[in-house]
């Protein structure tokens, strides 16, 4: 008997680039990974090296290329609202990756915003205008940028999400295209007609010839290129989408109830609606892939800085990692009155306030670097707790459970405070690596496999004292009310 096909699913994040080999019933056989730095060259910037995101993929591609043989399609997963900017005859980035988090056009998005163009945005898009998005980055690349000027001159300007450029360098610049999830993340994207916004580009000053052409994310994206990874010529790209909207297929999510919430350096939380929304309570319409069923729509709300959270207390206490941070953080049955509001790139959903700052509240001459700690985790808890909250209110009723998945989930102490903190069950995957399998199997139905069921989880149940639990949702409320003034 032969062997069963293998998918090569490829998760590219902030942190890091994750990669596995998976089977039709949704067994991993083996794993890579390669780190990715993030650069702040002023505050509210963020960066990383186009090149860096290519070579990570090119590293977990070379440790699994062993299976070449059995591989019949590669699968992506990727951070999205990131862009890259590059010569299509040099195949060189012409400046660093623009990342989600930064905050640069802050200012062009308040401009807009005044000038009352938020709605007609928000109707073509699902999403409010706000630095997050792809739109305002490439408008401020025109104008800070020669060489984009100097490239969309001569036609050779390629304006991407990391999926687009990624899939154009493995198939040696031969497929130049976006999925509908990753591209309903731009603010360019009109997600009714599932075609570049000419109006929008044009509000944004974006240069629509630039950007890739957007397909279902089950598509054929074309074939890899021989020499571009260490993997052989021809085999194909059958599946792209954004890593939340992945992490939502991973959980067997198919039909609108069940609302998921991944623990990266941000947070995304989302859950499929029946047709396109608007919110009324902060949060984002959006695509969550299209395929042969159609387009799936879903409501999300993006945490700028969640798990990333923990890395930064770390380091301001001279404490080794988050690991650590989180046995320091249980050494204590309370953060003693402390809220910390890792507001440190902003406020993401439900707030979407750029001038907000991070802030510690509630100190005392008691207060040790265990509360802070403490106080940390439970910041990561209650921003999705607050955004769970819009989900409710935008939904009209109330949400059963939390499925959880990303690296941070793998913390018990931190997903107990999460049901605590939700007063709601909590049903963490039990393979990290969700959102990577919500590619495979968007690869496998594309190959005609029918979907894996979704991953097995363990339940954490709430056991919080409600008067505790009202507490901290009160002065976690008021910390946030001053982060934001
Ligand atoms: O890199 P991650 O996993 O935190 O995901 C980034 C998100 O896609 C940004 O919206």
């Amino acid at each position: 008997m032969s062997e069963a096909p293998l998918v090569l699913a490829i998760d590219q994040g902030t942190t890091n680039t994750k990669a596995v080999l998976v089977d039709p019933s949704g067994r991993i056989h083996a794993r890579a990974s390669a780190p990715l730095t993030t650069a702040y060259p002023q505050p509210g910037w963020a960066e990383q090296s186009a090149l860096a995101i290519w070579d990570s993929v090119r590293d977990v591609v070379a440790q699994l290329a062993g299976a070449s043989g059995r591989i019949a399609a590669i699968a992506l997963a990727n951070q999205r609202e990131t862009l890259v900017l590059w010569d299509a005859e040099t195949g060189q980035p012409i400046a660093p990756a623009i990342i989600w988090q930064c905050r640069r056009t802050a200012e062009t998005c308040a401009r807009l915003i005044a000038q009352d163009h938020d709605a007609r945005v928000v109707e073509l898009t699902g999403l409010g205008i706000n630095p997050l998005f792809p739109a305002s980055k490439l408008g401020w690349a025109m104008e800070n940028i020669p060489a984009a000027r100097d490239l969309a001159a001569q036609s050779r300007l390629r304006a991407g999400t990391v999926d687009a450029w990624l899939l154009w360098k493995l198939t040696g610049g031969a497929s130049f295209l976006t999925d509908h999830s990753n591209a309903s993340r731009t603010q360019l994207f009109d997600t009714q007609r599932l075609e570049f916004s000419p109006e929008l580009c044009s509000l944004f000053g974006a240069p629509i010839e630039a950007l890739p052409r957007p397909v279902p994310s089950d598509s054929e994206f074309g074939l890899t290129a021989p020499q571009a990874t260490a993997l052989p010529a021809g085999i194909p790209i059958r599946a792209m989408m954004g890593d939340s909207h992945a992490a939502l297929n991973g959980h067997g999510v198919r039909a609108p109830g069940p609302v998921k919430a991944t623990f990266g350096t941000g947070s995304s939380l989302m859950t499929l609606t029946p047709g396109r929304v608007a919110s009324s309570h902060g949060l984002s319409g959006t695509i969550a892939w299209t395929d042969r069923n159609g387009t799936a729509y879903a409501l999300e709300g993006n945490i700028t800085v969640s798990a990333q959270a923990a890395g930064f207390m770390a380091a301001l206490l001279g404490i080794q990692d988050a690991r650590a941070l989180s046995d320091l953080a249980q050494s204590v049955p309370d953060a003693g009155g402390v809220v910390f509001v890792p507001a440190l790139a902003g406020l993401g959903a439900p707030h979407w306030d750029d001038r907000a700052t991070g802030l510690v509240t509630g100190m005392t001459h008691a207060t040790r670097p265990a509360h802070l700690a403490r106080a940390t985790f439970e910041a990561i808890a209650h921003q999705i707790a607050d955004v769970l909250t819009a989900m409710e209110r935008d939904i009209g009723h109330p949400l059963a459970d939390l499925r959880a998945d990303g690296g941070a989930s793998g913390n018990p102490f931190l997903m107990q405070l999460q049901a605590d903190l939700l007063d709601r069950p909590v049903l963490r995957a039990e393979v990290e690596e969700v959102g990577a399998l919500g590619a495979a199997a968007m690869a496998f139905a594309a190959l005609g496999y029918s979907a894996p069921p979704g991953e097995s989880t363990t339940r954490f149940a709430p056991g919080m004292d409600l008067t505790q639990r009202a507490h901290l949702r009160e002065i976690w409320a008021n910390a946030v009310a001053r982060a934001r003034h």
